[in-house]
């Protein structure tokens, strides 16, 4: 059992623990209640951020709009390094070649004639859309230093942390189809300056992070099983949430936020 003095990372460089006293006696929830809990956690998602409402009610302006897409490019190409994180860590054979899909998503593939350029390149075309290059796209320069930290403490946790905790920071996923959706459906009535053809990454990831989502969470579900655990692994969707949030806080800073 974890105790209230561990910090929530498992490594001893990180932040001072934030671990409500638990009750030893609290029975574990139910795998119905457990996932409830854990989708509970979407009140703290980065669909409510100020930049995020910003972005998709239409009060954007191109220069905001092309700092986000510049700055979450980051994300973008940290996420394929954390799943092999993952799939290092992993002694699971069933769970790797499940997990290795990830990757392809991402990095695009070609394998006996199909081909896919995958989510970093449609990530790219989205920044052509908005008017971005792909060079200063790719090499970076956009990156706020916040958002570099907060993304990179994703990629740490996901190296150190046991492998079962790092598939349970994935499942922030368990929101993202909401937020792709959001964009898909309010992006070409505002934005009318955007060419469609440059949301394709949303499209794509609507059905990819419902099929995470399953993995993740049948993961999850199976390994946090006592209520102290359960109790963890809210701790770790939540620390995932702070990472998309302080992102935003970090764009909100620099970019600005038009009421
Ligand atoms: O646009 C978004 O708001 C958003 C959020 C998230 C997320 O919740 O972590 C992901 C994505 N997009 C995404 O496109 C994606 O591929 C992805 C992978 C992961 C992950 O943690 O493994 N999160 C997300």
């Amino acid at each position: 059992m974890s105790t209230a003095t561990g910090n929530r990372f498992g490594t001893p460089f990180n932040a001072p623990a934030t671990f409500r006293p638990r009750d030893p006696d609290a029975p574990a929830w139910d795998r119905v209640a457990f996932e409830a809990h854990l989708r509970e956690q979407g009140r703290s998602y980065h669909i409510h951020h100020p930049f995020n409402v910003m972005l998709n009610t239409g009060k954007a302006s191109p220069e905001q709009i092309r700092g986000w897409v510049a700055n979450r490019f980051y994300y973008q190409i940290a996420i394929p390094v954390k799943d092999a994180a993952v799939l290092a860590n992993c002694p699971d054979r069933e769970v790797r070649r499940e997990w290795i899909q990830r990757i392809l998503d991402h990095d695009g593939f070609e394998i006996g004639g199909v081909k896919d350029a995958g989510g970093i390149e449609a990530w790219i075309r989205l920044g052509l859309a908005v008017g971005l290059t792909r060079e200063e796209i790719t090499d970076l320069r956009h990156v706020i230093p916040a958002v570099r930290f907060a993304v990179d403490a994703y990629v740490n946790f996901a190296r150190h942390a046991p492998w079962q905790e790092a598939v349970c920071s994935s499942l922030t996923e368990l929101f993202a189809p909401e937020i792709h959706k959001q964009r898909l459906a309010t992006w070409p009535e505002h934005y009318g300056w955007i060419e469609t053809t440059g949301l394709q990454y949303f499209r794509n990831r609507v059905s990819q992070a419902r099929r995470d989502v399953e993995q993740g969470l049948a993961v999850t579900l199976d390994h946090f099983r006592s209520r102290d655990q359960q109790e963890r692994a809210l701790e770790i969707l939540r620390f995932k949430l702070d990472i998309l949030w302080a992102m935003n806080d970090a764009m909100a800073q620099r970019y600005g936020v038009n009421a």
